[in-house]
């Protein structure tokens, strides 16, 4: 197996080092537009595997494709981070253009690959990347739902002061403010997590979910990448070992939902084929309406795109 980063930056290189670490492919290509960073950052990496005790092989590359040839699969996280004060969608005037170009780059080289878009504005940089890579949509999507739920999770595992392995829970929607954590499908230990705790608490964790990228901006000054990167490096591990992992990833919907031609956050099974199956939940009147909001507010950031005229 061959797995491509690009951008070698906080959250593709952390990317990177879990995927060596875990020795999800025989060799990782490291990719970035600066001079000689990826190179060092890949060497940086291939430096820990006589403590870490791994195979992988870790190469970088400052912008040379062809050693990106054949990868099995790809993460895209090149492009601007956020500052304190920002919206992740600020950035869509750079980093559509990053997306576009680097996803021309990789279907070039790997015809066959599945894509995985971390770039922000998440669902639009997905969708950037659908167009510009004229692929099947279940081979093209992106990384927002795991990290989104992974705070849900290691939030409630505080409040409830038990362990975070024990706590499933799905959420939808776009990566932004507007995400759509869901209680009625969250559990501890396969208990309802509503019997476990109040609904105030239960009310302030979601709304902090909601922000979680935000809090941590304020408190770096920068966006987070430890958690993004393992994130991302979960869904290679699901399609490099064909685990048909259930993940919340944003997909390209044709009708699921009574949502049509939109890049949302929806529960797949992920597997060697990318996205094998969108699952259908059944929601209540009030879920369907954060999940319509939510898809609006995605879908006006797909229309500034759109009037870039640049795909
Ligand atoms: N989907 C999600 O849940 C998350 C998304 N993000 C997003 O991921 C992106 C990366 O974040 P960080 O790694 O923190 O930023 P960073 O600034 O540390 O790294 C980005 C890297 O991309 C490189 N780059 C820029 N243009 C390039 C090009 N054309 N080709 C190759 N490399 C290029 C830069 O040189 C830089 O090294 C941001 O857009 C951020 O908003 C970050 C965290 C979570
Ligand atoms: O908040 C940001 O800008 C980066 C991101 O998407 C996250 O950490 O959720």
């Amino acid at each position: 197996m061959k797995v491509t980063v690009v951008g070698a930056g906080n959250v593709g290189a952390t990317c990177a080092n879990v995927i060596a670490h875990k020795e999800l492919a025989n060799e990782v290509v490291l990719v970035d537009i600066k001079e000689g960073f990826a190179e060092g950052k890949a060497l940086d990496i291939w430096e820990t595997s006589p403590i870490n005790l791994y195979d992988t092989r870790t190469i970088g590359s400052t912008n040379d494709y062809t050693k990106t040839a054949n990868s099995d699969v790809v993460v895209i996280t090149s492009g601007l981070p956020r500052k304190p004060g920002m919206s992740r969608d600020d950035l869509i005037s750079t980093n559509a253009g990053i997306v576009k170009s680097v996803t021309e780059n990789i279907i070039k080289h790997s015809p066959n690959s599945k894509i995985i878009i971390v770039s922000n504005p998440l669902d639009v940089m997905t969708y950037v990347a659908y167009l510009t890579a004229k692929v099947d949509s279940s081979r093209v999507f992106g990384m927002a739902g795991i990290l989104d739920t992974a705070r849900y999770r290691s939030f409630l595992a505080e409040a409830l002061d038990v362990s975070p392995k024990d706590i499933q829970a799905v959420l939808m929607g776009g990566h932004g403010d507007t995400m759509v954590p869901l209680p009625r499908y969250t559990t501890v230990g396969g208990i309802p997590v509503t019997e476990l705790i109040d609904s105030e608490k239960l009310d302030a964790i979601v709304e902090r979910t909601k922000k979680g990228g935000g809090e941590l901006v304020n408190l770096m000054g920068t966006s987070a990448w430890y958690a993004p990167g393992a994130a991302a490096a979960q869904m290679v591990e699901a399609i490099v070992r064909d685990q048909k992992r259930v993940f919340p990833v944003c997909a390209w919907l044709q009708g699921e939902y009574g949502m049509k031609d939109i890049y949302l956050g929806v529960p797949v099974v992920l597997g060697k084929n990318g996205i094998e199956k969108i699952i259908e939940l059944d929601l209540n009147d009030d879920e369907k309406a954060l999940l319509k909001e939510s898809a609006a507010a995605v879908k006006s950031v797909m229309d500034v795109f759109d009037n870039m005229n640049i795909v």
